[in-house]
Protein backbone atom coordinates (compact mmCIF):
# COMPACT_ATOMS: atom_id res chain seq x y z
CA UNK A 1 0.00 0.00 0.00
CA UNK A 2 1.28 3.45 -0.86
CA UNK A 3 0.40 5.85 2.06
CA UNK A 4 1.04 9.34 0.60
CA UNK A 5 0.92 12.30 2.99
CA UNK A 6 -1.32 15.34 2.28
CA UNK A 7 0.63 18.50 1.46
CA UNK A 8 -0.58 21.01 3.86
CA UNK A 9 0.08 24.79 3.76
CA UNK A 10 2.53 26.32 5.99
CA UNK A 11 1.21 27.67 9.51
CA UNK A 12 2.32 31.20 8.78
CA UNK A 13 0.61 30.72 5.38
CA UNK A 14 -2.96 30.53 7.17
CA UNK A 15 -2.27 33.12 9.96
CA UNK A 16 -0.91 35.71 7.43
CA UNK A 17 -4.04 35.36 4.71
CA UNK A 18 -6.87 38.02 5.63
CA UNK A 19 -9.64 35.45 6.34
CA UNK A 20 -12.15 37.38 4.01
CA UNK A 21 -10.09 36.78 1.47
CA UNK A 22 -9.33 33.44 1.89
CA UNK A 23 -11.70 31.08 0.15
CA UNK A 24 -10.55 28.07 2.14
CA UNK A 25 -10.65 30.14 5.77
CA UNK A 26 -12.26 28.14 8.50
CA UNK A 27 -12.87 30.73 11.69
CA UNK A 28 -15.00 30.58 14.23
CA UNK A 29 -18.23 32.16 12.70
CA UNK A 30 -18.48 35.97 13.39
CA UNK A 31 -21.88 35.90 15.59
CA UNK A 32 -21.93 32.80 16.97
CA UNK A 33 -24.01 32.55 20.75
CA UNK A 34 -22.63 30.49 23.75
CA UNK A 35 -25.18 27.71 22.70
CA UNK A 36 -23.79 27.27 18.94
CA UNK A 37 -20.34 27.48 20.29
CA UNK A 38 -20.95 24.90 22.77
CA UNK A 39 -22.60 22.83 20.15
CA UNK A 40 -19.34 23.57 17.89
CA UNK A 41 -16.88 22.53 20.10
CA UNK A 42 -18.83 19.30 21.03
CA UNK A 43 -18.97 18.24 17.05
CA UNK A 44 -15.03 19.42 16.88
CA UNK A 45 -14.32 16.75 19.78
CA UNK A 46 -16.19 14.03 18.34
CA UNK A 47 -14.69 15.08 14.83
CA UNK A 48 -11.20 14.75 16.37
CA UNK A 49 -12.10 11.09 18.33
CA UNK A 50 -13.35 9.68 14.90
CA UNK A 51 -10.16 11.16 12.83
CA UNK A 52 -7.43 9.94 15.91
CA UNK A 53 -9.62 6.70 15.12
CA UNK A 54 -8.16 6.48 11.78
CA UNK A 55 -4.86 7.88 12.36
CA UNK A 56 -4.57 4.79 14.45
CA UNK A 57 -5.89 1.85 12.10
CA UNK A 58 -3.50 3.32 9.50
CA UNK A 59 -0.97 3.24 11.94
CA UNK A 60 -1.98 -0.68 12.76
CA UNK A 61 -2.34 -1.65 9.43
CA UNK A 62 1.64 -0.27 8.68
CA UNK A 63 2.66 -2.26 11.92
CA UNK A 64 0.72 -5.34 10.40
CA UNK A 65 1.95 -5.21 7.21
CA UNK A 66 4.69 -7.41 6.20
CA UNK A 67 7.75 -5.30 6.58
CA UNK A 68 9.33 -4.47 3.09
CA UNK A 69 13.02 -5.69 2.73
CA UNK A 70 15.00 -4.51 -0.14
CA UNK A 71 17.48 -7.28 -1.46
CA UNK A 72 20.31 -6.39 -3.79
CA UNK A 73 22.85 -9.20 -5.06
CA UNK A 74 26.54 -7.94 -6.03
CA UNK A 75 27.57 -10.26 -9.02
CA UNK A 76 30.18 -10.18 -11.35
CA UNK A 77 34.29 -12.20 -11.96
CA UNK A 78 36.34 -12.67 -9.22
CA UNK A 79 38.14 -9.09 -8.36
CA UNK A 80 35.98 -7.03 -10.10
CA UNK A 81 35.19 -5.35 -6.79
CA UNK A 82 31.85 -6.95 -5.31
CA UNK A 83 33.40 -7.22 -1.81
CA UNK A 84 34.42 -3.65 -1.97
CA UNK A 85 31.23 -2.22 -2.50
CA UNK A 86 29.86 -3.76 0.22
CA UNK A 87 32.69 -1.95 1.95
CA UNK A 88 31.40 1.10 1.00
CA UNK A 89 27.97 0.02 2.07
CA UNK A 90 29.47 -0.82 5.88
CA UNK A 91 31.68 2.20 5.57
CA UNK A 92 28.46 4.45 4.85
CA UNK A 93 25.86 2.94 7.27
CA UNK A 94 27.73 1.72 10.08
CA UNK A 95 31.21 3.11 10.09
CA UNK A 96 31.65 1.91 13.68
CA UNK A 97 31.40 -1.45 13.07
CA UNK A 98 33.61 -1.41 9.98
CA UNK A 99 36.52 0.59 11.92
CA UNK A 100 36.21 -2.00 14.56
CA UNK A 101 37.35 -4.61 12.46
CA UNK A 102 40.98 -2.70 11.61
CA UNK A 103 42.84 -5.28 13.44
CA UNK A 104 41.59 -8.20 10.97
CA UNK A 105 41.99 -5.84 7.96
CA UNK A 106 45.93 -5.29 8.92
CA UNK A 107 46.52 -8.60 8.96
CA UNK A 108 44.90 -9.17 5.45
CA UNK A 109 47.26 -6.05 4.27
CA UNK A 110 50.19 -7.42 5.73
CA UNK A 111 49.16 -10.89 4.06
CA UNK A 112 48.74 -8.64 0.50
CA UNK A 113 52.30 -7.25 1.05
CA UNK A 114 53.78 -10.35 2.03
CA UNK A 115 52.43 -12.29 -0.70
CA UNK A 116 53.27 -9.40 -3.49
CA UNK A 117 56.67 -9.62 -2.58
CA UNK A 118 56.72 -13.81 -3.02
CA UNK A 119 55.67 -13.50 -6.35
CA UNK A 120 58.46 -11.08 -6.68
CA UNK A 121 60.57 -13.71 -5.40
CA UNK A 122 59.10 -16.26 -7.97
CA UNK A 123 59.82 -14.15 -10.87
CA UNK A 124 63.42 -13.39 -10.02
CA UNK A 125 63.85 -17.30 -9.39
CA UNK A 126 62.13 -17.77 -12.33
CA UNK A 127 64.18 -15.72 -14.62
CA UNK A 128 67.41 -16.59 -12.78
CA UNK A 129 67.13 -19.87 -14.12
CA UNK A 130 66.80 -18.75 -17.49
CA UNK A 131 69.94 -16.59 -17.66
CA UNK A 132 73.55 -17.77 -18.42
CA UNK A 133 76.26 -17.03 -16.62
CA UNK A 134 77.12 -13.69 -18.25
CA UNK A 135 73.65 -12.56 -17.54
CA UNK A 136 71.81 -13.95 -21.14
CA UNK A 137 68.56 -15.19 -21.45
CA UNK A 138 69.02 -18.71 -22.36
CA UNK A 139 65.74 -18.88 -24.52
CA UNK A 140 64.65 -15.63 -25.68
CA UNK A 141 66.98 -15.40 -29.03
CA UNK A 142 66.03 -11.61 -30.25
CA UNK A 143 64.24 -10.29 -27.74
CA UNK A 144 66.82 -11.63 -25.16
CA UNK A 145 68.20 -7.70 -24.72
CA UNK A 146 64.81 -6.76 -23.09
CA UNK A 147 65.39 -9.00 -20.26
CA UNK A 148 66.73 -7.18 -17.39
CA UNK A 149 70.08 -9.22 -15.73
CA UNK A 150 69.30 -10.78 -12.56
CA UNK A 151 72.64 -9.91 -10.41
CA UNK A 152 74.17 -11.03 -7.48
CA UNK A 153 72.40 -7.70 -5.70
CA UNK A 154 69.05 -9.30 -6.96
CA UNK A 155 70.02 -12.44 -5.11
CA UNK A 156 70.93 -11.65 -1.68
CA UNK A 157 67.94 -9.39 -1.70
CA UNK A 158 66.00 -12.43 -2.20
CA UNK A 159 67.62 -13.87 0.34
CA UNK A 160 67.24 -11.28 2.90
CA UNK A 161 63.26 -11.66 2.12
CA UNK A 162 63.24 -15.15 2.48
CA UNK A 163 61.28 -14.71 5.79
CA UNK A 164 57.98 -13.30 4.27
CA UNK A 165 57.60 -16.08 2.90
CA UNK A 166 57.02 -17.22 6.28
CA UNK A 167 54.96 -14.51 7.46
CA UNK A 168 52.74 -15.47 4.17
CA UNK A 169 52.46 -19.07 5.06
CA UNK A 170 51.89 -17.89 8.75
CA UNK A 171 49.15 -15.56 7.83
CA UNK A 172 47.56 -17.76 5.01
CA UNK A 173 46.88 -20.30 7.93
CA UNK A 174 45.32 -17.60 10.25
CA UNK A 175 43.37 -16.71 7.79
CA UNK A 176 42.01 -19.80 6.50
CA UNK A 177 42.04 -22.44 9.50
CA UNK A 178 40.72 -25.11 7.58
CA UNK A 179 43.56 -25.19 4.80
CA UNK A 180 42.93 -23.10 1.68
CA UNK A 181 39.72 -23.64 -0.07
CA UNK A 182 39.43 -23.74 -3.76
CA UNK A 183 36.50 -23.69 -5.68
CA UNK A 184 37.00 -24.59 -9.46
CA UNK A 185 33.80 -23.04 -10.74
CA UNK A 186 32.94 -25.99 -12.92
CA UNK A 187 36.61 -25.61 -14.25
CA UNK A 188 38.39 -28.97 -15.13
CA UNK A 189 41.20 -30.25 -12.92
CA UNK A 190 43.59 -30.81 -15.70
CA UNK A 191 42.62 -26.70 -17.39
CA UNK A 192 42.87 -25.30 -13.57
CA UNK A 193 45.65 -23.31 -11.82
CA UNK A 194 44.79 -22.87 -8.47
CA UNK A 195 44.97 -19.21 -7.26
CA UNK A 196 48.01 -18.09 -5.04
CA UNK A 197 45.33 -15.75 -3.25
CA UNK A 198 43.57 -16.23 0.81
CA UNK A 199 40.21 -17.52 0.30
CA UNK A 200 37.99 -16.90 2.98
CA UNK A 201 34.99 -18.77 3.51
CA UNK A 202 32.21 -15.71 4.26
CA UNK A 203 30.32 -18.41 6.54
CA UNK A 204 33.98 -19.07 8.80
CA UNK A 205 34.57 -16.14 11.23
CA UNK A 206 38.10 -15.12 9.92
CA UNK A 207 37.63 -12.02 11.56
CA UNK A 208 36.95 -12.97 15.29
CA UNK A 209 41.16 -14.17 15.03
CA UNK A 210 42.20 -10.68 15.07
CA UNK A 211 40.05 -9.47 17.21
CA UNK A 212 41.35 -8.41 21.15
CA UNK A 213 38.14 -8.16 23.88
CA UNK A 214 35.74 -5.70 22.23
CA UNK A 215 33.04 -5.26 24.81
CA UNK A 216 29.66 -6.76 24.39
CA UNK A 217 28.19 -3.66 26.21
CA UNK A 218 27.13 -0.92 24.18
CA UNK A 219 27.81 1.75 26.42
CA UNK A 220 31.52 -0.13 26.95
CA UNK A 221 32.05 -0.27 23.37
CA UNK A 222 31.17 3.43 23.01
CA UNK A 223 33.95 4.37 24.94
CA UNK A 224 35.81 1.29 23.40
CA UNK A 225 39.41 2.10 21.27
CA UNK A 226 37.91 0.39 18.03
CA UNK A 227 41.66 0.80 16.57
CA UNK A 228 43.05 -1.58 19.62
CA UNK A 229 46.09 -4.08 18.07
CA UNK A 230 47.42 -6.55 19.76
CA UNK A 231 50.40 -5.36 18.99
CA UNK A 232 52.54 -7.64 21.51
CA UNK A 233 50.96 -10.87 20.04
CA UNK A 234 54.53 -12.74 19.56
CA UNK A 235 52.68 -14.23 16.01
CA UNK A 236 52.24 -10.50 15.03
CA UNK A 237 54.68 -10.42 11.71
CA UNK A 238 54.44 -6.85 11.92
CA UNK A 239 58.08 -6.65 13.38
CA UNK A 240 59.24 -9.05 10.74
CA UNK A 241 57.49 -6.79 7.70
CA UNK A 242 58.87 -3.54 9.64
CA UNK A 243 62.72 -5.16 9.58
CA UNK A 244 62.43 -5.96 5.74
CA UNK A 245 60.78 -2.53 4.74
CA UNK A 246 64.32 -1.10 3.53
CA UNK A 247 64.79 -4.16 1.32
CA UNK A 248 61.27 -4.14 0.03
CA UNK A 249 61.49 -0.90 -1.15
CA UNK A 250 65.27 -1.75 -2.55
CA UNK A 251 62.95 -4.24 -4.65
CA UNK A 252 60.12 -2.58 -5.19
CA UNK A 253 61.53 0.51 -6.70
CA UNK A 254 64.24 -1.58 -8.64
CA UNK A 255 64.09 -0.29 -12.82
CA UNK A 256 65.01 -3.99 -13.56
CA UNK A 257 62.40 -5.47 -11.58
CA UNK A 258 60.23 -3.17 -12.48
CA UNK A 259 61.23 -4.33 -16.31
CA UNK A 260 60.86 -8.25 -15.06
CA UNK A 261 57.01 -7.64 -13.62
CA UNK A 262 56.01 -6.09 -17.31
CA UNK A 263 57.72 -8.42 -19.51
CA UNK A 264 56.09 -10.96 -17.75
CA UNK A 265 52.64 -9.02 -17.47
CA UNK A 266 52.35 -8.80 -13.86
CA UNK A 267 52.43 -5.04 -13.17
CA UNK A 268 50.89 -4.50 -9.57
CA UNK A 269 48.29 -1.89 -10.59
CA UNK A 270 45.34 -2.59 -7.62
CA UNK A 271 45.68 -3.52 -4.27
CA UNK A 272 49.75 -4.76 -4.52
CA UNK A 273 50.86 -1.76 -5.90
CA UNK A 274 49.21 0.92 -3.34
CA UNK A 275 50.76 -1.20 -0.41
CA UNK A 276 54.06 -1.44 -2.04
CA UNK A 277 53.80 2.07 -2.63
CA UNK A 278 53.37 3.34 0.70
CA UNK A 279 55.58 0.69 2.57
CA UNK A 280 56.88 3.07 5.13
CA UNK A 281 53.75 3.78 6.38
CA UNK A 282 52.27 0.23 6.04
CA UNK A 283 54.90 -1.64 8.05
CA UNK A 284 55.51 0.99 11.03
CA UNK A 285 55.38 -1.00 14.12
CA UNK A 286 52.23 0.87 15.19
CA UNK A 287 50.32 0.25 11.61
CA UNK A 288 46.42 1.08 11.88
CA UNK A 289 44.87 0.78 8.76
CA UNK A 290 43.11 3.32 6.93
CA UNK A 291 39.59 3.54 5.86
CA UNK A 292 40.98 3.64 2.00
CA UNK A 293 43.57 0.75 3.27
CA UNK A 294 40.56 -1.19 4.02
CA UNK A 295 38.78 -0.53 0.40
CA UNK A 296 42.60 -1.88 -1.00
CA UNK A 297 42.66 -4.81 1.50
CA UNK A 298 41.79 -8.00 -0.67
CA UNK A 299 40.62 -11.38 0.51
CA UNK A 300 38.75 -13.43 -2.07
CA UNK A 301 35.08 -14.68 -0.86
CA UNK A 302 34.25 -18.13 -1.06
CA UNK A 303 30.44 -18.82 -0.98
CA UNK A 304 27.87 -16.43 0.03
CA UNK A 305 27.54 -13.95 2.53
CA UNK A 306 24.34 -11.47 3.95
CA UNK A 307 24.90 -7.88 5.15
CA UNK A 308 22.12 -5.77 6.91
CA UNK A 309 21.50 -2.57 7.35
CA UNK A 310 19.00 0.09 7.45
CA UNK A 311 18.96 2.60 5.16
CA UNK A 312 17.21 5.65 4.53
CA UNK A 313 17.29 6.91 0.74
CA UNK A 314 16.24 10.71 0.56
CA UNK A 315 13.50 12.14 2.88
CA UNK A 316 12.05 8.89 2.89
CA UNK A 317 11.41 6.27 6.30
CA UNK A 318 14.31 3.95 6.43
CA UNK A 319 14.20 0.48 5.32
CA UNK A 320 16.08 -2.49 6.17
CA UNK A 321 18.07 -3.88 3.50
CA UNK A 322 20.27 -7.07 2.89
CA UNK A 323 22.76 -6.86 0.61
CA UNK A 324 24.19 -10.30 -0.39
CA UNK A 325 27.99 -10.32 -1.43
CA UNK A 326 29.39 -13.78 -3.36
CA UNK A 327 32.47 -15.30 -4.55
CA UNK A 328 33.02 -14.37 -8.07
CA UNK A 329 32.32 -17.41 -10.77
CA UNK A 330 32.36 -17.94 -14.24
CA UNK A 331 29.13 -19.82 -14.30
CA UNK A 332 25.14 -18.85 -13.22
CA UNK A 333 24.81 -22.30 -11.61
CA UNK A 334 26.40 -20.98 -8.32
CA UNK A 335 24.19 -17.68 -8.00
CA UNK A 336 21.17 -19.20 -9.02
CA UNK A 337 19.81 -19.54 -5.92
CA UNK A 338 19.89 -16.34 -4.74
CA UNK A 339 18.09 -15.21 -7.73
CA UNK A 340 14.14 -15.59 -6.19
CA UNK A 341 13.12 -12.38 -4.59
CA UNK A 342 15.90 -9.90 -5.19
CA UNK A 343 14.69 -6.13 -5.65
CA UNK A 344 18.21 -5.44 -7.76
CA UNK A 345 21.31 -6.68 -8.68
CA UNK A 346 24.80 -4.62 -8.93
CA UNK A 347 26.63 -6.25 -11.71
CA UNK A 348 30.35 -4.96 -11.58
CA UNK A 349 32.20 -5.21 -15.06
CA UNK A 350 36.00 -4.30 -14.09
CA UNK A 351 36.88 -2.46 -17.16
CA UNK A 352 40.82 -2.06 -16.63
CA UNK A 353 40.88 -5.62 -17.00
CA UNK A 354 40.89 -5.46 -21.25
CA UNK A 355 44.58 -6.87 -21.15
CA UNK A 356 44.30 -9.41 -18.34
CA UNK A 357 43.20 -13.49 -18.42
CA UNK A 358 41.69 -15.06 -15.47
CA UNK A 359 43.89 -16.36 -12.80
CA UNK A 360 41.83 -19.67 -13.04
CA UNK A 361 41.45 -20.12 -16.40
CA UNK A 362 45.03 -18.53 -18.27
CA UNK A 363 43.20 -18.43 -21.41
CA UNK A 364 40.04 -16.47 -21.26
CA UNK A 365 40.23 -12.85 -21.20
CA UNK A 366 38.75 -10.57 -18.06
CA UNK A 367 36.83 -8.24 -20.34
CA UNK A 368 35.14 -10.91 -23.07
CA UNK A 369 34.33 -13.10 -19.35
CA UNK A 370 32.42 -10.28 -18.06
CA UNK A 371 30.55 -9.79 -21.03
CA UNK A 372 29.69 -13.30 -21.23
CA UNK A 373 28.43 -13.63 -17.53
CA UNK A 374 26.53 -10.08 -17.68
CA UNK A 375 24.94 -11.53 -21.04
CA UNK A 376 23.70 -14.41 -18.88
CA UNK A 377 22.31 -11.91 -15.88
CA UNK A 378 20.67 -9.69 -18.60
CA UNK A 379 18.86 -12.76 -20.22
CA UNK A 380 17.97 -15.25 -17.02
CA UNK A 381 14.34 -15.44 -16.97
CA UNK A 382 13.89 -15.60 -13.30
CA UNK A 383 15.75 -11.62 -13.37
CA UNK A 384 13.36 -10.37 -15.82
CA UNK A 385 11.66 -8.15 -13.26
CA UNK A 386 15.06 -7.44 -11.35
CA UNK A 387 16.74 -4.00 -11.62
CA UNK A 388 20.11 -4.81 -13.11
CA UNK A 389 22.70 -1.75 -12.19
CA UNK A 390 25.78 -2.07 -14.13
CA UNK A 391 29.12 -0.84 -12.66
CA UNK A 392 31.73 -0.02 -14.95
CA UNK A 393 34.26 -0.49 -12.26
CA UNK A 394 38.00 -0.17 -11.93
CA UNK A 395 38.30 3.00 -13.93
CA UNK A 396 40.86 4.67 -12.31
CA UNK A 397 43.07 1.54 -13.36
CA UNK A 398 41.79 1.75 -16.84
CA UNK A 399 43.36 5.51 -16.98
CA UNK A 400 46.29 5.00 -15.68
CA UNK A 401 47.23 1.62 -18.06
CA UNK A 402 45.92 4.07 -21.02
CA UNK A 403 48.25 6.87 -19.62
CA UNK A 404 50.90 4.53 -19.31
CA UNK A 405 50.87 3.72 -22.96
CA UNK A 406 49.11 0.01 -23.24
CA UNK A 407 47.13 -0.32 -26.19
CA UNK A 408 43.78 -0.67 -25.82
CA UNK A 409 43.03 -1.91 -29.30
CA UNK A 410 46.06 -4.07 -29.27
CA UNK A 411 43.49 -6.05 -26.99
CA UNK A 412 40.16 -5.46 -28.39
CA UNK A 413 40.87 -5.01 -32.10
CA UNK A 414 37.15 -4.03 -32.81
CA UNK A 415 38.24 -0.54 -30.99
CA UNK A 416 39.97 0.15 -34.33
CA UNK A 417 41.90 3.43 -34.54
CA UNK A 418 40.08 4.95 -32.32
CA UNK A 419 42.26 7.52 -29.91
CA UNK A 420 43.83 5.42 -27.17
CA UNK A 421 41.58 7.89 -24.31
CA UNK A 422 39.76 7.16 -21.19
CA UNK A 423 36.94 8.98 -22.66
CA UNK A 424 36.88 7.15 -25.61
CA UNK A 425 37.52 3.56 -24.55
CA UNK A 426 34.71 4.19 -21.73
CA UNK A 427 32.60 4.99 -23.99
CA UNK A 428 32.79 2.67 -26.13
CA UNK A 429 32.88 -0.36 -23.73
CA UNK A 430 29.46 1.37 -22.13
CA UNK A 431 27.99 1.31 -25.65
CA UNK A 432 28.55 -2.35 -25.96
CA UNK A 433 27.63 -3.16 -22.43
CA UNK A 434 24.49 -1.63 -23.10
CA UNK A 435 24.18 -3.45 -27.03
CA UNK A 436 24.16 -6.63 -24.80
CA UNK A 437 21.50 -5.42 -22.81
CA UNK A 438 18.94 -4.63 -25.40
CA UNK A 439 19.61 -7.01 -27.18
CA UNK A 440 19.20 -9.91 -24.37
CA UNK A 441 16.48 -8.37 -22.22
CA UNK A 442 13.20 -10.31 -22.10
CA UNK A 443 11.66 -6.90 -21.22
CA UNK A 444 12.01 -3.70 -22.01
CA UNK A 445 13.44 -2.14 -18.79
CA UNK A 446 15.96 1.08 -17.76
CA UNK A 447 19.53 0.65 -18.73
CA UNK A 448 21.28 1.81 -15.38
CA UNK A 449 25.40 2.14 -15.88
CA UNK A 450 27.68 4.00 -13.51
CA UNK A 451 31.28 4.73 -14.04
CA UNK A 452 33.01 3.61 -10.78
CA UNK A 453 35.95 3.46 -8.78
CA UNK A 454 34.91 1.59 -5.87
CA UNK A 455 37.99 1.93 -3.87
CA UNK A 456 37.24 5.79 -3.93
CA UNK A 457 34.73 6.26 -1.41
CA UNK A 458 33.85 9.66 -1.71
CA UNK A 459 32.55 9.38 -5.68
CA UNK A 460 31.54 6.28 -4.39
CA UNK A 461 28.83 6.91 -1.64
CA UNK A 462 27.27 9.50 -4.26
CA UNK A 463 27.06 6.36 -6.63
CA UNK A 464 25.38 4.16 -3.60
CA UNK A 465 22.78 7.44 -2.47
CA UNK A 466 21.63 7.26 -6.76
CA UNK A 467 21.31 3.52 -6.67
CA UNK A 468 19.54 3.44 -2.98
CA UNK A 469 16.99 6.19 -4.78
CA UNK A 470 16.81 4.15 -8.13
CA UNK A 471 15.75 0.24 -6.15
CA UNK A 472 13.55 2.32 -3.33
CA UNK A 473 11.57 4.40 -5.98
CA UNK A 474 10.78 1.08 -8.02
CA UNK A 475 9.82 -0.41 -5.38
CA UNK A 476 7.01 1.69 -3.92
CA UNK A 477 6.13 2.30 -7.62
CA UNK A 478 5.47 -2.01 -7.40
CA UNK A 479 3.75 -1.39 -4.20
CA UNK A 480 6.11 -3.20 -2.44
CA UNK A 481 6.95 -0.68 0.36
CA UNK A 482 5.64 2.32 2.26
CA UNK A 483 7.49 5.98 1.71
N1 LIG B 1 42.24 0.56 -8.05
C1 LIG B 1 41.08 -0.08 -7.87
N2 LIG B 1 41.04 -1.23 -7.18
C2 LIG B 1 39.85 -1.82 -7.02
C3 LIG B 1 38.64 -1.30 -7.53
N3 LIG B 1 37.63 -2.12 -7.18
C4 LIG B 1 38.19 -3.13 -6.48
N4 LIG B 1 39.53 -2.95 -6.39
C5 LIG B 1 40.51 -3.82 -5.75
O1 LIG B 1 40.47 -5.04 -6.46
C6 LIG B 1 40.62 -6.13 -5.55
C7 LIG B 1 39.49 -7.11 -5.73
O2 LIG B 1 38.29 -6.54 -5.24
P1 LIG B 1 37.21 -7.41 -4.45
O3 LIG B 1 36.16 -6.44 -4.00
O4 LIG B 1 37.86 -8.24 -3.42
O5 LIG B 1 36.67 -8.33 -5.62
P2 LIG B 1 35.47 -9.40 -5.55
O6 LIG B 1 34.61 -9.11 -6.73
O7 LIG B 1 34.83 -9.39 -4.23
O8 LIG B 1 36.28 -10.73 -5.82
P3 LIG B 1 35.92 -12.25 -5.31
O9 LIG B 1 35.70 -12.21 -3.86
O10 LIG B 1 37.10 -13.03 -5.73
O11 LIG B 1 34.69 -12.66 -6.09
C8 LIG B 1 40.70 -5.52 -4.16
O12 LIG B 1 42.04 -5.42 -3.78
C9 LIG B 1 40.14 -4.12 -4.32
O13 LIG B 1 40.71 -3.18 -3.44
C10 LIG B 1 38.70 -0.07 -8.26
O14 LIG B 1 37.71 0.47 -8.75
N5 LIG B 1 39.95 0.48 -8.40
MG1 LIG C 1 34.72 -10.81 -2.74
Amino acid sequence: MLVIPAKSPLKSEILNYPADKDPLFVGPPRHENPEERAARLLADRQAKVVSDAIDEEIFAERKRAPKAVVKVLLLGQSESGKSTTLKNFQLINSPKAFREERGSWRAVIQFNIARSICIILDAINAAHVRQSPNGHYLDEGENSKDWPTMTSEHLKLKMRLLPLMQVQDVLLRKLTPHGVEYDRNGISEATFTPPREAWVNSSSQWKGKFRRGIPENAAERDSFDSARIDFDDPQDPGVILHNCRDDIIKLWTDPAIQKLLELTNQRFYDTSGFFLDSIERVTALKYVPTDDDILRARLKTLGVSEHRFTLKAGNMLSHDWRIFDVGGSRTLAAWIPYFDHMDAIIFLAPLSAFDQTLEEAPLVNRLEDSMTLYKSIVSNALLKNTDIILFLNKCDILRKKLETGIQFNKWVISYGDRPNTFEDTSAYLRKKFLGIFKSNSLVTRPFYCHYTSVIDMRTTSHILENVKDTVVRKNLADGNMFL
